[in-house]
């Protein structure tokens, strides 16, 4: 299994083609006009597979709307902004990417963002329910181990939970883990292949380092060294941003790779891999980020946990109870 996993990861590139299938989705992002909302829509209406681009944010999605629609490429692209026309934005939607919500500050950990992004989180996916029960969702918004299971409570309340279309963004820790990497071994990042799993925040982010490809070779010192870097790079960004947000342009270059991989996968292509934070019994966590194989209806099979060494079984120890914590926080929240 292992094998055909690294073979699959391998075979991962930013292919935008599928000739298979379907080519004409429907994807709106929520959370469109922000640091990261504004690149991803630019990067989304550059893919083929998309023909209608809805932008929802509470501001000035009409201006975005009307400057990426001069753009020369197939999608259709309309600006929907404030609650009274979120419904438009998400009505048959068939991929819904979010990353609306407040950024850290220097200081801060993802968790400190829970008090006002949970309850973003669970407003735009209420109305997701109701317009789109059966589409995509992937939640980008900070703390994503327990956004993730606030949206999936609130899907379970509506009756429309399907635990194969919800995903936790975490593409991110994997492109840090492919540049940082490349940049050790001396390798082109777009050839480095490894899984990060687990979560997304700090100790919760488990890069498999064992497992990569090209090999990672290095002494123990090294490898907890890069390691914490990965763990850690979200903090490098906001510290050096020095109050103006957190990672934006390298998270919307991550989130239209995740969102092509899922569209891909959705036309038919076969062996689309991605390592992301979904429902899962594969740990005792009951969200957990680990290889997945993308199809027609989200999830097609979730490719479990890579072979780890006694350092990474460790880190896995040490993330279970964090993330738990992280998870019954948004269970609790969603319920109350
Ligand atoms: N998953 C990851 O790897 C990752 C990486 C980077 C950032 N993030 C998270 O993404 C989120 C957004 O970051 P950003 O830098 O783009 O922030 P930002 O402040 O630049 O943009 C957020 C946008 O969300 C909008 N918004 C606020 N409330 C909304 C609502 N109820 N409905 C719709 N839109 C709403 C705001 O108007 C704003 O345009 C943060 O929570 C951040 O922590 C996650
Ligand atoms: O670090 C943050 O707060 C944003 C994001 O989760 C990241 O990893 O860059």
């Amino acid at each position: 299994m292992l094998k055909q996993i690294t073979k699959q990861l391998a075979m991962h590139s930013l292919r935008n083609f599928s000739t298979t299938g379907q080519n004409n989705f429907k994807v709106a992002v929520c959370g469109a006009s922000g640091g990261i909302g504004q690149p991803l829509s630019l990067l989304l209406k550059q893919n083929p597979l998309v023909s209608d681009l809805r932008l929802y944010d509470i501001v000035h999605t009409p201006g975005v709307a009307a400057d990426l629609s001069h753009i020369d490429t197939k999608s259709g692209t309309a600006g929907f902004m404030g609650p009274d026309e979120i419904s438009g934005a998400l009505d048959g939607a068939e991929v819904v990417v979010i990353p609306a919500g407040v950024p850290r500050k220097p200081g801060m950990t993802r968790d400190d963002l829970f008090n006002v992004n949970a309850g973003i989180i669970r407003d735009i996916v209420r109305v997701i329910a109701a317009k789109c029960p059966k589409a995509m969702i992937a939640v980008i918004t900070n703390p994503v181990n327990t956004c993730v299971p606030i949206a999936a409570e609130i899907l379970k309340k509506a009756g429309v939970y399907d635990p194969k279309r919800l995903f936790g963004v975490s593409t991110l820790d994997v492109v840090r883990a492919r540049t940082f990497i490349g940049e050790a071994v001396g390798a082109d990042p777009q050839k480095v292949h490894i899984p990060v799993i687990g979560g997304h925040s700090g100790i919760t982010i488990i890069p498999v380092l064992s497992q990569s490809q090209p090999a990672f070779k290095g002494d123990q010192t090294a490898i907890e060294k890069m390691t914490v870097r990965i763990q850690e790079a979200g903090t490098e960004v906001v510290k050096a941003k020095a109050g103006a947000g957190s990672a934006t342009l390298s998270m919307a270059y991550a989130g239209a790779r995740f969102a092509n991989s899922l569209l891909r996968g959705m036309s038919g292509e076969k062996n689309v891999v991605e390592c992301s934070y979904v429902q899962s019994n594969v740990t005792e966590a009951s969200f957990f980020a680990t290889p997945l194989v993308l199809g027609k209806d989200g999830i097609q099979e979730n490719c479990g946990l890579p072979n780890l060494n006694d350092f990474e079984k460790k880190l896995l120890v040490t993330a279970l109870p964090e993330l738990k914590k992280n998870i019954q926080k948004g269970v609790d929240f969603a319920k109350s």
